[in-house]
């Protein structure tokens, strides 16, 4: 994305959610400490309740807490938030990524609402993320998750058995976790900063943090020099491929032959024109997640191209895919 012009960088705005101690704040520290080159932006209602680790704090000023590896710790409530949210994703700002956690905040449904009204050009809805208990998950909540990440499997005697219960109930993706260790690329593309040439205090962190470690997401690529079937495709992303969390890419629709940018984050899907004339034919897909089928991904992939033998496409056919604008 870095080969666009600013006014068109969008930020993807993640909210996270869940009960009482299910780990939330947990997460949202993995997600700091393991941010590398990532600028993330966290708003939270309560400094306290985060607790984020002093080593890692360079300086507090009201509201806003900047953290020595550029990430920015915020504090609001909820009718501050949208003000807030669009100074975070400005371009100013240089974030990658806002992580909301959700606690005291508001309903999930409510804050999702909130960050879906279209009133700030550089935020992108980035999912609902669902911190469930292992050993005793809301499968109310499941249903809701863009993404459900299942934390403490340490603490139940069958961490199978936790995650396919929450995955015969859940539409999105679903991800197992101890200590809401969860690979940021699951929820935003890498990116690569120069980096100093002492130890990080986010990587010193991270060395006694050793047990911590979390799966690393995989990615799957596609291409085609075909355009795909709008219909097919749509069906292949709506249906939240297992292991997929976000998937990402430019496909030329069959039909009409325009070209759209499409983005996932479990099954919320967005496309959009592609803003810069991509130079394919057809399509390129990344799909990200964990525990991913790539031979069996791929045949499905391959099963949305259009092809010779397919009926003349009608008029409406790119709606399968573009209702999604
Ligand atoms: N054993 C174990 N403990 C965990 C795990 N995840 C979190 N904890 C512990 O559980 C407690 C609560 O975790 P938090 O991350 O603060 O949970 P939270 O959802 O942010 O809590 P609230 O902000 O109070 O809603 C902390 O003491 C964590 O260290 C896990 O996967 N396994």
């Amino acid at each position: 994305m870095s080969h666009r012009h600013p006014r068109d960088r969008t930020v993807p705005v993640v909210l996270v959610a869940g009960h009482l101690g299910v780990g939330k704040s947990s997460l949202v520290n993995h997600l700091l400490r393991h941010a590398d080159g990532t600028r993330i932006g966290v708003v939270v209602n309560d400094f306290g309740a985060l607790g984020i680790d002093a080593m890692l704090v360079a300086g507090q000023a009201d509201s806003v807490t900047s953290l020595a590896n550029g990430c920015l710790c915020c504090t609001t409530d909820a009718d501050g938030l949208s003000d807030l949210l669009a100074d975070l994703t400005a371009p100013a700002t240089g974030l990658d990524l806002v992580v909301v956690e959700a606690s005291g905040l508001a309903e999930p449904r409510e804050l999702v609402r909130l960050l879906l009204a279209p009133t700030d050009p550089h935020a992108v809805y980035g999912g609902l993320v669902v911190v469930l208990d292992a050993a005793d998950p809301d499968l109310e909540q499941a249903r809701l998750a863009d993404l459900a990440v299942v934390n403490g499997l340490d603490r139940v005697d069958d961490p199978d058995a936790a995650l396919a219960t929450v995955r015969a109930v859940a539409a999105g993706a679903v991800v197992g976790t101890r200590h809401g260790a969860l690979d940021p690329a699951l929820l935003v593309d890498p990116v690569s900063r120069p980096k100093p040439a002492q130890l990080g205090l986010d990587e010193l962190l991270r060395e006694v943090d050793g047990p911590h470690a979390h799966d690393e997401a995989q990615s799957v690529s596609f291409s085609s020099e075909q355009p795909v079937d709008p219909g097919r495709l749509a069906a292949f992303l709506e249906a939240g491929p297992a292991g997929v969390v976000r998937a990402k890419g430019v496909v030329r629709l069959a039909g009409d032959g325009e070209l759209w940018e499409v983005q996932t984050v479990g099954t919320a899907i967005r496309v959009r024109p592609a803003p810069v004339r991509a130079a394919t034919s057809g399509a390129r897909l990344v799909l990200i997640g964990t525990g991913l089928d790539e031979a069996g991904l791929i045949q499905a992939l391959e099963g949305c191209v259009a092809g010779a033998d397919d009926p003349e496409p009608t008029e409406h056919a790119a709606l399968a895919l573009t209702r999604y604008a």
